[in-house]
């Protein structure tokens, strides 16, 4: 990069990072440094957490536990998967840390989770092999300490020496437990707006229950203000019309290459657990997913779940993730297992609010039927964009700048053509539409996770405060995550238009420079870019003159 495009990034990077912090970012040569990782995936590593833990992922009640006692590994390919009769402690081990934050009476804490019991035992087994034969891969002795990541138990910290391997098309991708899927490379904090987005709210009704009533309708609960129609626990009720619907429908909005969604499927456990649809408007992105999720998740057809069991990852729910288009007869849409993926524009998606399934034919006189047909949810007034309030959950880890991932001395990683003024004021236009999307497709109380890997405050806190006052009923919530967060983010910098959250921002930011904030427990600095932002849609609706959205000015 020339001396004046590092000048003026130095000049951007000022408008909002405390001058102590830009000089160890600049003579340091990176704004964050990454920290390799991976995570074990539960579902190759025989896991096989059959019908799904719960939108919740709480414990299973002990009904559920003697429902699936005895089923062995199933699924996955790992050695001691079909010694795993106790498949929902083994699920119990990885997931536990953090069902526990989510308030599991009976969840299993930190260190119970890592001290292996019964089909645990045989996971960590596995595990070790994986890890044994990642760090042979790297050239590394096999019994080098791999640290658990702090907040994800299928997650491990791989040693420093492993960071040149692990670079995007780097050879690690050939290693064994690669290839086999048995593992994923995932920057640390790529895993948060996963994690926060599949954490109930508190004040939640049971797992699966909304946490408000459909507009207009529903049974009131009651609770805090602003917070109000939490159904009671079990009235089953959902918005959009879609009661008795099992599991959790998930919308991930800016998909590709897919490490959130492997995630999400992992952590829905199974078809019973819910459905994704997965959005991107980049055909190669969406390949190089497929690629993923085939070797991610076991083969649409498996039977992870045992025989005589609900559906596992991959059987279908009907009228829901079985789209009649396979990505053969259809390019802009294909299926595997759980995951419905789309090739679209996820500023303009739109969804038949029946069967939940995205419009992607381009057929207008569908979409305008449906348009026609869709009097919006509750109060009829959620059907602008012609679609119903169907998601529960919408994750929007939108397209940034990536200053938060910025490495000056490899500039041309971060931007291949180079530092653009103006492509934070750009980026800001498509996060604010695609977040206005996102509020326009999930269900009252259904919950948004905004999430970026930048650190200017005109792509995070501002996209989110423009979102809030276009959009009535939306409230920012705490992001439910298992580690102290800090109350705020970076304040906008000079130039900032926007009024900044009202509230104090859910911020998940550690420091920007990757030091866990003052509170914060872990037990080293945690690499942390990415931001997400939770956002509860309370009554998600639309004014009929919602003016396309500003750009930033500043
Ligand atoms: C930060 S990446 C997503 C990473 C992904 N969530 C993961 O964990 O692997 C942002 C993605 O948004 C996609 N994108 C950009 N504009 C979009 C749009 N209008 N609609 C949907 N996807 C879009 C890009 O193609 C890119 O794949």
């Amino acid at each position: 990069m020339d001396a004046a495009k590092l000048s003026s990034l130095r000049r951007h990077l000022a408008s909002y990072l405390p001058a102590d912090l830009l000089d160890r970012v600049w003579e340091g040569g990176f704004c964050v440094q990454r920290q390799p990782s991976f995570r074990l995936n539960t579902l190759r590593l025989g896991l096989g957490l059959g019908p799904g833990p719960g939108p919740g992922l709480r414990p299973e009640a002990s009904s559920g536990e003697s429902r699936r006692s005895g089923q062995g590994g199933g699924g996955g390919q790992g050695a001691g998967a079909g010694q795993m009769g106790g498949r929902g402690a083994a699920a119990r081990s990885l997931l536990g840390a953090f069902a526990s934050l989510w308030g599991g009476a009976s969840a299993p804490s930190v260190a119970d989770a890592a001290r292996p019991s019964g089909g645990a035992e045989a996971l960590e087994a596995e595990a070790r092999e994986v890890v044994r034969q990642l760090l042979e891969g790297f050239g590394l002795d096999p019994s080098t300490p791999v640290e658990a990541c702090p907040y994800l138990p299928a997650a491990r910290l791989l040693p420093a020496a492993c960071a040149p391997h692990v670079r995007v098309g780097g050879p690690a991708k050939d290693l064994p437990p690669l290839k086999a899927g048995s593992a994923y490379f995932m920057g640390l904090s790529s895993m948060l707006p996963t994690l926060a987005l599949m954490a109930p709210h508190p004040g939640a009704g049971a797992p699966g229950a909304p946490a408000h009533a459909p507009a207009g309708g529903g049974s009131s609960g009651g609770s805090s203000r602003g917070r109000g129609m939490v159904p009671r626990a079990g009235a089953g009720a959902r918005g959009g019309g879609r009661e008795g619907a099992p599991g959790l429908r998930v919308l991930d909005l800016c998909a590709a290459p897919g490490g959130k969604t492997a995630l999400l499927a992992d952590l829905l456990g199974g078809a019973a657990g819910g459905s994704i649809v997965a959005v991107d408007a980049s055909w190669p992105r969406l390949q190089r997913m497929r690629y993923n999720l085939e070797r991610l998740l076991p083969e649409p057809g498996d039977s992870a779940g045992g025989s005589g069991e609900p559906p596992g990852p991959h059987a279908s729910v009907s009228g829901w993730d079985a789209p009649a288009a396979s990505h053969s007869a259809n390019r802009r849409m294909w299926q595997y297992g759980c995951v419905t993926a789309v090739h679209a524009d996820g500023t303009r998606l739109e969804v038949d609010p029946h069967t939940g399934q995205p419009l992607v034919t381009g057929n207008r006189q569908r979409t305008a039927h449906v348009r026609h047909r869709v009097g919006g949810f509750g109060g009829g007034d959620g059907g602008l964009y012609g679609v119903g309030a169907l998601y529960d959950r919408v994750l929007v880890d939108a397209p940034c700048t990536g200053l938060g991932r910025l490495q000056l001395l490899r500039p041309e990683d971060t931007w291949p053509d180079g530092w653009d003024e103006q492509a934070g004021r750009r980026a800001a236009i498509r996060q604010r539409m695609l977040l206005r999307r996102a509020a326009a497709l999930v269900r009252p109380g259904g919950t948004i996770v905004y999430s970026t890997c930048t650190l200017d405050p005109q792509e995070n806190e501002m996209v989110v405060a423009w979102l809030l006052g276009e959009v009535e009923g939306i409230r920012l919530v705490e992001p439910l995550l298992p580690m102290p967060m800090p109350a705020t983010g970076p304040a906008p910098g000079p130039g900032a238009t926007s009024t900044p959250p009202s509230e104090p921002g859910p911020g998940a930011d550690c420091g920007p420079d990757g030091q866990a904030q003052p509170g914060a427990s872990l037990a080293k600095p945690l690499p942390f870019a990415t931001a997400p932002r939770r956002i509860d849609a309370a009554r998600a609706t639309h004014p009929a003159t919602a003016a396309p959205p500003n750009p930033p000015s500043g």
